[in-house]
Protein backbone atom coordinates (compact mmCIF):
# COMPACT_ATOMS: atom_id res chain seq x y z
CA UNK A 1 0.00 0.00 0.00
CA UNK A 2 1.32 3.30 -1.02
CA UNK A 3 0.95 6.21 1.35
CA UNK A 4 0.94 9.35 -0.91
CA UNK A 5 0.87 12.93 0.30
CA UNK A 6 -0.14 16.09 -1.40
CA UNK A 7 1.96 18.90 0.54
CA UNK A 8 0.04 22.14 -1.06
CA UNK A 9 -3.21 20.61 -2.83
CA UNK A 10 -4.96 24.68 -2.66
CA UNK A 11 -2.31 24.82 -5.81
CA UNK A 12 -4.48 23.48 -7.57
CA UNK A 13 -8.25 24.76 -7.58
CA UNK A 14 -10.85 22.70 -6.14
CA UNK A 15 -12.98 22.13 -9.23
CA UNK A 16 -10.09 20.29 -11.21
CA UNK A 17 -10.24 16.43 -10.34
CA UNK A 18 -7.29 14.27 -9.62
CA UNK A 19 -7.85 10.73 -11.08
CA UNK A 20 -7.18 8.11 -8.45
CA UNK A 21 -3.93 6.39 -9.36
CA UNK A 22 -4.48 2.81 -9.95
CA UNK A 23 -2.48 1.41 -7.62
CA UNK A 24 -3.24 0.52 -4.16
CA UNK A 25 -2.91 3.62 -2.02
CA UNK A 26 -4.24 5.61 0.91
CA UNK A 27 -4.05 9.64 -0.24
CA UNK A 28 -3.70 12.74 2.18
CA UNK A 29 -3.92 16.28 0.92
CA UNK A 30 -3.17 19.04 2.55
CA UNK A 31 -4.43 23.02 1.36
CA UNK A 32 -0.71 23.88 2.09
CA UNK A 33 2.26 23.51 4.88
CA UNK A 34 4.87 25.01 6.13
CA UNK A 35 8.79 24.15 5.94
CA UNK A 36 8.34 23.53 9.61
CA UNK A 37 5.39 20.72 9.00
CA UNK A 38 6.90 19.29 5.83
CA UNK A 39 9.07 16.49 7.70
CA UNK A 40 5.92 15.40 9.88
CA UNK A 41 3.66 15.41 7.64
CA UNK A 42 5.73 13.40 5.35
CA UNK A 43 7.16 10.80 8.04
CA UNK A 44 5.11 7.76 6.56
CA UNK A 45 4.75 9.08 2.93
CA UNK A 46 5.95 6.76 -0.10
CA UNK A 47 5.10 9.07 -2.77
CA UNK A 48 5.03 13.28 -2.11
CA UNK A 49 3.29 14.93 -4.50
CA UNK A 50 4.79 19.22 -4.19
CA UNK A 51 3.87 22.28 -6.61
CA UNK A 52 5.81 24.82 -4.70
CA UNK A 53 6.63 22.87 -1.40
CA UNK A 54 10.66 23.22 -1.20
CA UNK A 55 12.16 19.69 -0.53
CA UNK A 56 15.52 20.48 0.05
CA UNK A 57 18.61 18.10 1.09
CA UNK A 58 17.94 18.50 5.20
CA UNK A 59 13.90 17.48 4.65
CA UNK A 60 14.74 14.60 2.38
CA UNK A 61 17.21 13.21 4.41
CA UNK A 62 15.01 12.70 7.45
CA UNK A 63 12.51 10.43 4.66
CA UNK A 64 13.83 6.92 3.96
CA UNK A 65 10.15 5.60 3.25
CA UNK A 66 10.26 7.80 0.13
CA UNK A 67 10.01 6.28 -2.70
CA UNK A 68 9.26 8.68 -5.40
CA UNK A 69 8.72 12.44 -5.59
CA UNK A 70 6.02 13.76 -8.41
CA UNK A 71 6.59 17.77 -8.58
CA UNK A 72 2.74 18.68 -9.70
CA UNK A 73 4.49 21.81 -11.96
CA UNK A 74 7.23 21.96 -15.15
CA UNK A 75 9.80 24.08 -13.06
CA UNK A 76 11.22 21.60 -9.99
CA UNK A 77 13.67 24.40 -8.51
CA UNK A 78 11.67 23.88 -5.45
CA UNK A 79 13.20 20.53 -4.98
CA UNK A 80 17.15 19.66 -4.39
CA UNK A 81 17.83 17.59 -7.48
CA UNK A 82 21.46 16.63 -6.96
CA UNK A 83 20.40 15.13 -3.11
CA UNK A 84 17.70 13.24 -5.17
CA UNK A 85 20.42 12.17 -8.14
CA UNK A 86 22.92 11.20 -5.39
CA UNK A 87 20.54 9.33 -3.38
CA UNK A 88 18.85 7.55 -5.92
CA UNK A 89 15.01 9.01 -5.13
CA UNK A 90 13.45 9.73 -8.60
CA UNK A 91 11.57 12.76 -9.15
CA UNK A 92 9.17 13.17 -12.15
CA UNK A 93 7.62 16.49 -13.78
CA UNK A 94 4.88 17.46 -15.55
CA UNK A 95 5.55 18.11 -18.76
CA UNK A 96 4.11 20.07 -22.02
CA UNK A 97 0.48 20.45 -20.29
CA UNK A 98 0.69 24.38 -20.74
CA UNK A 99 1.33 25.30 -24.59
CA UNK A 100 -2.04 26.89 -25.06
CA UNK A 101 -2.04 28.44 -21.54
CA UNK A 102 1.53 30.47 -20.83
CA UNK A 103 1.73 31.00 -24.52
CA UNK A 104 -1.64 32.83 -24.38
CA UNK A 105 -0.81 34.74 -21.43
CA UNK A 106 2.63 36.12 -22.75
CA UNK A 107 1.01 36.96 -25.83
CA UNK A 108 -1.98 38.84 -23.81
CA UNK A 109 0.80 40.93 -21.82
CA UNK A 110 2.44 42.08 -24.59
CA UNK A 111 -0.45 43.64 -26.60
CA UNK A 112 -1.37 45.26 -23.46
CA UNK A 113 1.86 46.60 -23.25
CA UNK A 114 2.40 47.68 -26.63
CA UNK A 115 -1.44 49.14 -26.83
CA UNK A 116 -0.71 50.95 -23.56
CA UNK A 117 -3.78 49.37 -22.57
CA UNK A 118 -3.69 49.40 -18.82
CA UNK A 119 -2.16 53.23 -19.00
CA UNK A 120 -5.42 54.12 -20.72
CA UNK A 121 -7.46 52.68 -18.31
CA UNK A 122 -5.78 54.48 -15.22
CA UNK A 123 -5.85 57.84 -17.49
CA UNK A 124 -10.03 57.75 -17.61
CA UNK A 125 -10.02 56.89 -14.20
CA UNK A 126 -7.94 60.19 -13.22
CA UNK A 127 -10.99 62.23 -15.67
CA UNK A 128 -7.98 63.09 -17.84
CA UNK A 129 -10.61 62.34 -21.06
CA UNK A 130 -12.57 65.61 -19.50
CA UNK A 131 -9.49 68.06 -19.50
CA UNK A 132 -8.54 66.85 -23.76
CA UNK A 133 -12.12 67.70 -24.51
CA UNK A 134 -11.83 65.19 -27.76
CA UNK A 135 -13.83 61.91 -28.87
CA UNK A 136 -10.31 60.31 -28.28
CA UNK A 137 -6.90 61.41 -27.02
CA UNK A 138 -3.68 59.78 -26.83
CA UNK A 139 -1.50 60.04 -23.69
CA UNK A 140 0.70 57.13 -24.26
CA UNK A 141 2.29 55.72 -27.66
CA UNK A 142 0.65 52.71 -29.04
CA UNK A 143 2.60 50.37 -31.49
CA UNK A 144 1.37 47.51 -33.63
CA UNK A 145 3.26 43.82 -32.78
CA UNK A 146 2.86 42.60 -36.34
CA UNK A 147 6.61 43.35 -37.92
CA UNK A 148 8.27 43.68 -34.15
CA UNK A 149 11.01 41.23 -33.36
CA UNK A 150 10.21 38.83 -30.13
CA UNK A 151 13.13 37.00 -28.69
CA UNK A 152 13.10 34.12 -26.61
CA UNK A 153 15.00 32.90 -24.14
CA UNK A 154 14.14 28.84 -23.69
CA UNK A 155 13.28 27.08 -26.39
CA UNK A 156 11.50 24.10 -24.60
CA UNK A 157 7.68 23.50 -25.06
CA UNK A 158 6.84 27.07 -23.98
CA UNK A 159 9.09 28.88 -25.64
CA UNK A 160 8.15 26.74 -28.87
CA UNK A 161 4.56 27.50 -28.35
CA UNK A 162 5.29 31.19 -28.10
CA UNK A 163 6.83 31.16 -31.10
CA UNK A 164 3.40 29.45 -33.12
CA UNK A 165 1.45 32.44 -32.09
CA UNK A 166 4.20 35.25 -32.13
CA UNK A 167 4.23 34.12 -35.92
CA UNK A 168 1.20 33.98 -36.41
CA UNK A 169 0.57 37.57 -35.50
CA UNK A 170 3.09 38.70 -37.98
CA UNK A 171 6.45 38.51 -35.44
CA UNK A 172 9.92 37.83 -36.30
CA UNK A 173 11.47 35.11 -34.06
CA UNK A 174 14.54 35.21 -32.23
CA UNK A 175 15.71 31.92 -29.88
CA UNK A 176 18.32 33.24 -27.96
CA UNK A 177 21.72 31.20 -27.38
CA UNK A 178 22.38 30.55 -23.98
CA UNK A 179 23.96 33.64 -22.44
CA UNK A 180 28.48 32.69 -22.36
CA UNK A 181 28.03 30.57 -24.85
CA UNK A 182 30.94 30.82 -27.33
CA UNK A 183 29.04 29.06 -30.44
CA UNK A 184 25.59 29.99 -31.53
CA UNK A 185 23.80 26.96 -33.15
CA UNK A 186 21.85 26.72 -36.09
CA UNK A 187 18.63 28.54 -35.50
CA UNK A 188 19.60 30.46 -32.95
CA UNK A 189 21.01 34.12 -32.03
CA UNK A 190 23.69 35.09 -30.04
CA UNK A 191 21.89 36.32 -26.36
CA UNK A 192 23.10 39.66 -26.77
CA UNK A 193 22.41 40.39 -30.27
CA UNK A 194 18.89 39.32 -29.45
CA UNK A 195 18.90 41.50 -26.33
CA UNK A 196 19.34 44.36 -28.41
CA UNK A 197 17.13 43.60 -31.56
CA UNK A 198 14.21 42.39 -30.17
CA UNK A 199 11.22 44.42 -29.56
CA UNK A 200 10.07 42.27 -26.84
CA UNK A 201 12.02 39.91 -25.03
CA UNK A 202 9.97 36.67 -23.36
CA UNK A 203 12.00 34.14 -20.74
CA UNK A 204 11.29 30.71 -20.86
CA UNK A 205 14.16 28.69 -19.42
CA UNK A 206 14.42 27.00 -16.12
CA UNK A 207 15.92 28.98 -12.94
CA UNK A 208 19.44 27.32 -12.50
CA UNK A 209 22.51 28.55 -10.41
CA UNK A 210 23.48 29.70 -14.79
CA UNK A 211 19.99 31.64 -14.96
CA UNK A 212 19.46 32.87 -11.75
CA UNK A 213 19.33 36.99 -12.18
CA UNK A 214 19.95 36.10 -15.99
CA UNK A 215 18.04 39.40 -16.83
CA UNK A 216 19.82 42.72 -14.40
CA UNK A 217 21.48 46.01 -15.05
CA UNK A 218 23.82 45.24 -18.12
CA UNK A 219 21.38 43.05 -20.07
CA UNK A 220 18.21 45.92 -19.83
CA UNK A 221 20.67 48.39 -20.83
CA UNK A 222 21.24 45.91 -23.96
CA UNK A 223 17.70 46.55 -24.40
CA UNK A 224 15.75 49.13 -26.47
CA UNK A 225 14.26 51.75 -24.83
CA UNK A 226 10.73 50.80 -26.58
CA UNK A 227 11.65 46.52 -26.07
CA UNK A 228 8.89 45.08 -23.40
CA UNK A 229 10.42 42.26 -20.96
CA UNK A 230 7.85 39.40 -20.34
CA UNK A 231 8.98 36.57 -17.45
CA UNK A 232 6.18 34.02 -17.50
CA UNK A 233 8.98 31.27 -16.73
CA UNK A 234 10.56 31.99 -13.12
CA UNK A 235 11.12 34.83 -10.11
CA UNK A 236 15.20 35.00 -9.80
CA UNK A 237 15.58 34.77 -13.53
CA UNK A 238 15.00 38.96 -13.23
CA UNK A 239 16.76 41.05 -11.47
CA UNK A 240 13.68 42.77 -10.25
CA UNK A 241 15.26 46.22 -8.38
CA UNK A 242 17.39 46.62 -11.36
CA UNK A 243 14.11 46.02 -13.61
CA UNK A 244 11.97 48.96 -11.63
CA UNK A 245 14.94 50.99 -12.13
CA UNK A 246 15.18 50.51 -15.63
CA UNK A 247 11.09 51.11 -16.63
CA UNK A 248 11.81 54.18 -14.48
CA UNK A 249 14.91 55.88 -16.38
CA UNK A 250 12.96 54.94 -19.76
CA UNK A 251 15.80 52.14 -20.89
CA UNK A 252 12.86 49.67 -21.51
CA UNK A 253 9.31 50.33 -22.54
CA UNK A 254 7.80 48.06 -20.28
CA UNK A 255 7.12 45.22 -18.53
CA UNK A 256 5.12 42.14 -17.57
CA UNK A 257 5.70 39.66 -14.96
CA UNK A 258 4.19 36.32 -13.78
CA UNK A 259 6.58 35.21 -11.63
CA UNK A 260 8.71 36.97 -8.55
CA UNK A 261 11.45 36.14 -6.33
CA UNK A 262 9.25 35.36 -3.71
CA UNK A 263 5.80 34.09 -3.93
CA UNK A 264 3.62 35.20 -2.39
CA UNK A 265 4.95 38.43 -3.09
CA UNK A 266 4.19 41.46 -0.37
CA UNK A 267 5.17 44.97 -0.81
CA UNK A 268 8.38 44.17 0.42
CA UNK A 269 8.90 43.30 -3.54
CA UNK A 270 9.93 46.01 -5.72
CA UNK A 271 7.39 44.57 -8.26
CA UNK A 272 4.63 44.82 -6.12
CA UNK A 273 6.19 48.28 -4.13
CA UNK A 274 5.66 49.73 -7.90
CA UNK A 275 2.54 47.98 -8.91
CA UNK A 276 0.94 51.44 -9.65
CA UNK A 277 3.24 52.04 -12.79
CA UNK A 278 1.17 52.22 -15.91
CA UNK A 279 3.51 49.98 -18.00
CA UNK A 280 4.37 47.42 -15.33
CA UNK A 281 1.27 44.62 -15.57
CA UNK A 282 1.60 41.99 -12.69
CA UNK A 283 0.12 38.90 -12.55
CA UNK A 284 -0.11 36.19 -9.43
CA UNK A 285 1.74 33.31 -11.35
CA UNK A 286 -1.48 32.15 -13.30
CA UNK A 287 0.20 32.22 -16.94
CA UNK A 288 -0.43 28.21 -16.33
CA UNK A 289 -3.67 28.78 -15.09
CA UNK A 290 -6.40 27.73 -18.15
CA UNK A 291 -9.01 24.44 -16.80
CA UNK A 292 -7.21 22.68 -20.14
CA UNK A 293 -4.13 23.23 -18.74
CA UNK A 294 -4.32 22.77 -15.09
CA UNK A 295 -6.69 19.25 -15.86
CA UNK A 296 -3.82 18.20 -18.37
CA UNK A 297 -1.45 18.73 -15.23
CA UNK A 298 -4.13 16.84 -12.56
CA UNK A 299 -4.05 13.84 -15.12
CA UNK A 300 -0.14 13.18 -15.30
CA UNK A 301 0.33 14.03 -11.73
CA UNK A 302 -1.55 10.31 -11.36
CA UNK A 303 -0.45 8.81 -14.89
CA UNK A 304 3.03 9.88 -13.35
CA UNK A 305 2.33 7.88 -9.86
CA UNK A 306 0.41 4.69 -11.63
CA UNK A 307 3.65 4.81 -14.42
CA UNK A 308 6.22 4.58 -11.60
CA UNK A 309 4.87 1.61 -9.69
CA UNK A 310 4.21 -0.04 -13.30
CA UNK A 311 8.08 0.15 -13.80
CA UNK A 312 7.46 2.64 -16.68
CA UNK A 313 8.22 5.83 -14.77
CA UNK A 314 7.29 8.99 -16.88
CA UNK A 315 8.79 12.14 -17.16
CA UNK A 316 12.23 11.24 -14.38
CA UNK A 317 14.19 14.11 -14.48
N1 LIG B 1 4.41 30.89 -15.10
C1 LIG B 1 3.89 29.69 -15.25
O1 LIG B 1 2.70 29.51 -15.03
C2 LIG B 1 4.74 28.54 -15.69
C3 LIG B 1 6.11 28.63 -15.70
N2 LIG B 1 6.87 27.59 -16.16
C4 LIG B 1 8.31 27.77 -16.22
O2 LIG B 1 8.69 27.73 -17.59
C5 LIG B 1 9.87 26.97 -17.73
C6 LIG B 1 9.91 26.36 -19.12
O3 LIG B 1 8.87 25.42 -19.29
P1 LIG B 1 8.89 24.43 -20.54
O4 LIG B 1 9.14 25.17 -21.78
O5 LIG B 1 7.69 23.57 -20.46
O6 LIG B 1 10.18 23.56 -20.17
P2 LIG B 1 11.10 22.74 -21.16
O7 LIG B 1 11.92 21.86 -20.28
O8 LIG B 1 10.29 22.15 -22.26
O9 LIG B 1 12.05 23.85 -21.80
C7 LIG B 1 13.02 24.56 -21.11
C8 LIG B 1 14.05 25.02 -22.13
O10 LIG B 1 14.97 25.90 -21.50
C9 LIG B 1 16.24 25.59 -22.01
N3 LIG B 1 17.28 26.10 -21.12
C10 LIG B 1 17.80 25.52 -20.03
N4 LIG B 1 18.77 26.31 -19.51
C11 LIG B 1 18.84 27.40 -20.31
C12 LIG B 1 19.66 28.56 -20.32
N5 LIG B 1 20.61 28.74 -19.39
N6 LIG B 1 19.46 29.48 -21.28
C13 LIG B 1 18.52 29.29 -22.24
N7 LIG B 1 17.73 28.20 -22.29
C14 LIG B 1 17.89 27.28 -21.33
C15 LIG B 1 16.24 24.07 -22.17
O11 LIG B 1 17.26 23.64 -23.05
C16 LIG B 1 14.85 23.86 -22.74
O12 LIG B 1 14.84 23.99 -24.14
C17 LIG B 1 9.79 25.95 -16.59
O13 LIG B 1 11.10 25.53 -16.19
C18 LIG B 1 9.09 26.70 -15.49
O14 LIG B 1 10.04 27.29 -14.64
C19 LIG B 1 6.30 26.43 -16.62
C20 LIG B 1 4.93 26.29 -16.62
C21 LIG B 1 4.06 27.32 -16.12
O1 LIG C 1 4.51 24.27 -14.12
C1 LIG C 1 5.18 25.16 -13.56
O2 LIG C 1 6.43 25.19 -13.58
C2 LIG C 1 4.50 26.24 -12.86
O3 LIG C 1 5.10 27.20 -12.50
C3 LIG C 1 3.08 26.11 -12.49
O4 LIG C 1 3.01 25.67 -11.18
Amino acid sequence: MEHIVFLDRDTIPAHITIPSPDVAHQWQSYPATEPSEVVERLREATVVITNKVVLNAHILAQLPELKLIVVAATGYNNVDIDWCHENQLPVCNIRGYATRSVPEHVIAMLFSLRRNLVAYQRDIQNDIWREKNQFCFFTHPIGDIAGSTIGIIGSGSLGQGVATLAKAIGMKVLFAERKGSKVCREGYTPFETVLSQADAVTLHCPLTDETENLISDNELKLMKPESILINAGRGGLVDEKALILALKKGEIAGAGMDVFTEEPADYSNPLVANAGMPNLILTPHVAWGSDSSLQTLANQVSDNIQAFFAGKPNNLL
